[in-house]
């Protein structure tokens, strides 16, 4: 479906739950966030009704994050779902990795056709810090993992924090030469917990370019990797892999935008920064049928805002995890 802003919005991402292993600096306080009541969360079977309606208009790609998706229990149920429908051509999952390598072959078989990792560090002791919780072996072997199981592009998202990684912007960018990984630098976004933080430490994507440069000389543009996402792709000379940027704060790539939320509480969030939410829980809970569910996403496709306006300040109650990213 095409919103008011004549962008064609065919991208879905779900936050199947607020939980999470781990606890990224930039995402959680140590103790976590509160976390909301089992019952507030919608069931699988409620995530899946949802991708049918969405997918009468249109809706062709799915996105599976988190919190953790993988800490879901029977979330291999929903990607058996999602990959009945005819409509749905693409169905990835963003996740930390932790329990990527025992889960891997069933998610495949369930039909997920791609995987992007979040991995902020390739230095143990670093992601240790960073996570707080995370095992860097656990997640490497993982990684390893979809890759042999041709789970591709296989993408790696990286976080820049002033202080916490900006020493590694050249080992991640000789990781993309020497395999067949897609690694993203993603600008910190103030959102949630980590807001007025993420201020202080922010890395514009301009920076990691004139560092890389330096070192390697110019980045080849390359055309897009196999994604729905807004990074642009840069490759390096004879690489196996690509690098990619994600500018959500210095450009803002919100004219091209093809995407919608759900929370893992059934809000239907058309814009990641707005706090505009359509509530489909409440639809859901009382019996809507698909076409009832589909003309109230239709709703919020009409309703997606031009751009966000991060400028402004975060001024919601939720986080990061409860969003999906
Ligand atoms: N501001 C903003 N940031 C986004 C948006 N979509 C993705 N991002 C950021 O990009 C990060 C990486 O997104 P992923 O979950 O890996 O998905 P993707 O880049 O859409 O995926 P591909 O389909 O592989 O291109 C997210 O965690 C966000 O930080 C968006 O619509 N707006
Ligand atoms: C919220 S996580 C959910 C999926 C999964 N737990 C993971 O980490 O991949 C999705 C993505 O959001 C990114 N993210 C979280 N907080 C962020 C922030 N403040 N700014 C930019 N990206 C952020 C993470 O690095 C991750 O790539
Ligand atoms: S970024 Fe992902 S892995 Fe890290 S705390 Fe947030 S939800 Fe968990
Ligand atoms: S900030 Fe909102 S409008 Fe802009 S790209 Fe993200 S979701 Fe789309």
């Amino acid at each position: 479906m095409i919103d008011g802003y004549k962008r064609r919005i065919d991208y879905l991402r779900i936050s199947v739950t607020d939980r999470c292993n781990l606890r990224c600096v930039y995402c959680m306080p140590p103790e976590g966030v509160k976390q909301t009541p089992h019952r507030e969360i919608l069931t699988l079977e409620e995530f899946g009704r949802v991708v049918d309606a969405a997918s009468d208009l249109g809706i062709n790609k799915v996105r599976i994050t988190g919190g953790e998706p993988l800490v879901r229990k029977n979330i291999l149920k929903l990607f058996q779902h999602i990959a009945k429908n005819p409509g749905i051509d693409d169905i990835s999952i963003t996740t930390n990795g932790v329990l990527f390598l025992q889960m891997a072959e069933d998610l495949k078989k369930s039909g997920l056709n791609r995987v992007n990792f979040s991995l902020d560090s390739l230095d143990p002791d670093k992601f240790k810090e960073i996570t707080r919780l995370g095992k860097f072996n656990e997640v490497w072997r993982g990684i390893e993992k979809a890759i042999a199981l041709n789970l591709h592009p296989v993408k790696l998202n990286v976080v820049a924090v002033r202080g916490v990684n900006d020493r590694e912007f050249g080992d991640f960018a000789r990781l993309s030469r020497e395999m067949p990984l897609h690694i993203r630098f993603i600008e910190l976004m103030p959102i949630g917990e980590c807001n007025p933080w993420a201020v202080d430490n922010f890395i514009s994507a301009e920076e990691i370019v004139r560092k890389l440069q330096q070192e390697f000389g110019p980045l080849q543009a390359e055309t897009k990797v196999t994604g729905n996402g807004p990074a642009k792709y840069f490759r390096l000379p004879g690489a196996k892999g690509t690098l990619g940027f994600i500018t959500a704060i210095s450009e803002h790539f919100c004219s091209t935008c093809n995407r919608l939320r759900l929370t893992a509480n059934g809000q239907l969030r058309p814009c990641l920064y707005g706090n505009q939410e359509f509530d489909l829980k409440k639809a859901l809970r009382r019996g809507a049928g698909r076409q009832e569910l589909a003309e109230l996403i239709a709703k919020g496709i009409r309703q997606k805002p031009g751009q966000h306006h991060m400028e402004e300040g975060w001024s919601d109650l939720r986080v990061m995890s409860q969003i999906g990213g």
